[in-house]
C-alpha cells in the first residue's frame, strides 16, 4: 500500500455520518414550539413523518401555528408543558427546541435510557445527530454541516453553493429515476452479470449526457433511449437518435443578454463623460 493511502486510512475520523434518514410515517416528537421548532417541523414534514409538537399555546411561533393548522394530517399539537417520560411513548425520534437548558438535558437523558435518537438544539454535545443547512430541489438534497462549529457559516455556504446550481437539477434527476425504473423493468433482478451491466450503462449515460439533456426526455423518448442504447449493445445513444432536440438558443440570449450589464455601464459612463464635458459653469 502506498504510504499516503496508509496515512489517510490511519487518520480517518472526527466527522459524523452523512446519511439521508428515511422517516416516512415514523413518529417524531418535538418539544418546544418556537422559531427553531418551526424549522424542525418543516424539515421533518419534508420526510413524511408524523409529528407531535409539545408546547404551551403561548410559546408557539406563528410559523409553527401555521403548520399545526394547515397540516393537521401530519402535525398534532399538545398544548401543555412537558410532563414527564410518558410523553416519549411511541416516539421514534425526539427533538428539543427549548429555552430551558435543564429540561432539554433531562429529556435527552430519558431518550438515552429508551434508545430513542435525540437532537437538542441547545446542547450540541448531547445530540445523536445535527441538523444542517439544506438545499432541496425535488429528489436532490444537499446538506451542509460544519459539525457543530459554525451553523451560520453553514447557511452562508449554502447560499454560495446555490449560485452554482441551475435550479433544474432536481427535474433532471427525477427523469433519471424514471429511466432507471424503466431499465429495471426491462432488465430485472438483483446483482449478477446483468446487474453489473445495468450499472455500467447507467453510469455511462450519466457521464456522457449533460444533466439538462435528461430534462428533455418524456415517456416515449425514454423508451427510445432504452431501444437505441441499452438494447443495442448497451451503448449510449445521442439525443438525435432518440428524437430529442435541444431548444435552440437565439443569438439574443447567447450574445446580447450576457453583455447587457457591461453595455449598460459603458453607456452610463459615456453619458456621464458627455455631461461633464458639455457642462460649462457660469463665470
Ligand atoms: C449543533 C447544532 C445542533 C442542531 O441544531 O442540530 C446547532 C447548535 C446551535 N446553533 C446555535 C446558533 C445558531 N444556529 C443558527 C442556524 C442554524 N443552525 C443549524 C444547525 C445546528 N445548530 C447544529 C450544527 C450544524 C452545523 O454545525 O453545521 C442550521 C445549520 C440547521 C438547522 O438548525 O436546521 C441552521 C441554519 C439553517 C439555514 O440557514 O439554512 C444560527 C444562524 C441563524 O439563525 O441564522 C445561529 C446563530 C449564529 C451562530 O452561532 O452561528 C446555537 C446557539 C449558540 C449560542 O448560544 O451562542 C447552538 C447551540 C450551541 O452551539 O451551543
Ligand atoms: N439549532 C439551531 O438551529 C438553533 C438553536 N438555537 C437554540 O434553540 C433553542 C430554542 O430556540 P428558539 O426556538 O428560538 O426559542 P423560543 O424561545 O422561540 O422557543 C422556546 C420554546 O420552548 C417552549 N417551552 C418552554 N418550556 C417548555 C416546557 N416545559 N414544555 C414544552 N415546551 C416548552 C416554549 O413554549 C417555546 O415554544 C434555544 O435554546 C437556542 O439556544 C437557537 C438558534 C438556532
Amino acid at each position: 500500500m502506498a504510504h499516503d493511502e496508509e496515512m489517510r486510512i490511519k487518520s480517518i475520523g472526527g466527522g459524523s455520518l452523512l446519511i439521508a434518514w428515511q422517516l416516512k410515517d415514523k413518529k417524531v416528537l418535538i418539544v418546544g414550539g418556537g422559531e427553531v421548532a418551526s424549522q424542525r417541523v418543516e424539515s421533518i414534514l419534508t420526510a413524511d413523518a408524523f409529528i407531535t409538537v409539545l408546547s404551551p399555546e403561548s410559546g408557539l411561533h406563528p410559523r409553527t401555528k401555521r403548520f399545526i393548522n394547515l397540516r393537521s394530517d401530519r402535525v398534532t399539537h399538545h398544548a401543555r408543558p412537558f410532563s414527564g417520560q410518558e410523553e416519549l411513548d411511541g416516539a421514534e425520534m425526539v427533538l428539543t427546541a427549548l429555552d430551558d437548558n435543564d429540561l432539554s438535558r433531562s429529556i435527552v437523558e430519558m431518550c438515552r435510557a429508551r434508545r430513542i435518537p435525540v437532537n437538542a438544539a441547545d446542547i450540541p454535545d448531547l445530540c445523536d445527530f445535527y441538523f444542517g443547512a439544506q438545499i432541496r430541489d425535488g429528489p436532490l438534497q444537499i446538506v451542509i454541516s460544519t459539525n457543530g462549529n459554525g451553523p451560520r457559516m453553514a447557511s452562508l455556504i449554502r447560499t454560495k453553493l446555490q449560485k452554482g446550481l441551475s435550479g433544474r437539477e432536481g427535474e433532471a434527476i427525477t427523469k433519471i429515476g424514471q429511466l432507471r425504473n424503466k431499465l429495471k423493468e426491462r432488465a430485472p433482478g438483483v446483482g449478477g452479470q446483468l446487474g453489473k451491466e445495468r450499472m455500467k450503462w447507467m453510469t455511462a449515460m450519466c457521464n456522457e449526457w449533460a444533466i439538462e439533456d435528461f430534462i428533455l426526455l418524456d415517456e416515449g423518448s425514454m423508451d427510445k433511449v432504452l431501444d437505441e442504447g441499452w438494447e443495442k449493445n448497451k451503448r449510449v445513444p445521442s439525443l438525435n437518435e432518440v428524437g430529442v432536440r435541444r431548444p435552440q438558443t437565439s443569438w439574443i440570449t447567447t450574445f446580447i443578454l450576457p453583455a447587457l450589464p457591461t453595455a449598460t455601464v459603458f453607456v452610463a459612463g459615456a453619458l456621464a463623460a458627455t455631461l461633464l464635458l458639455t457642462h460649462h459653469p457660469r463665470p
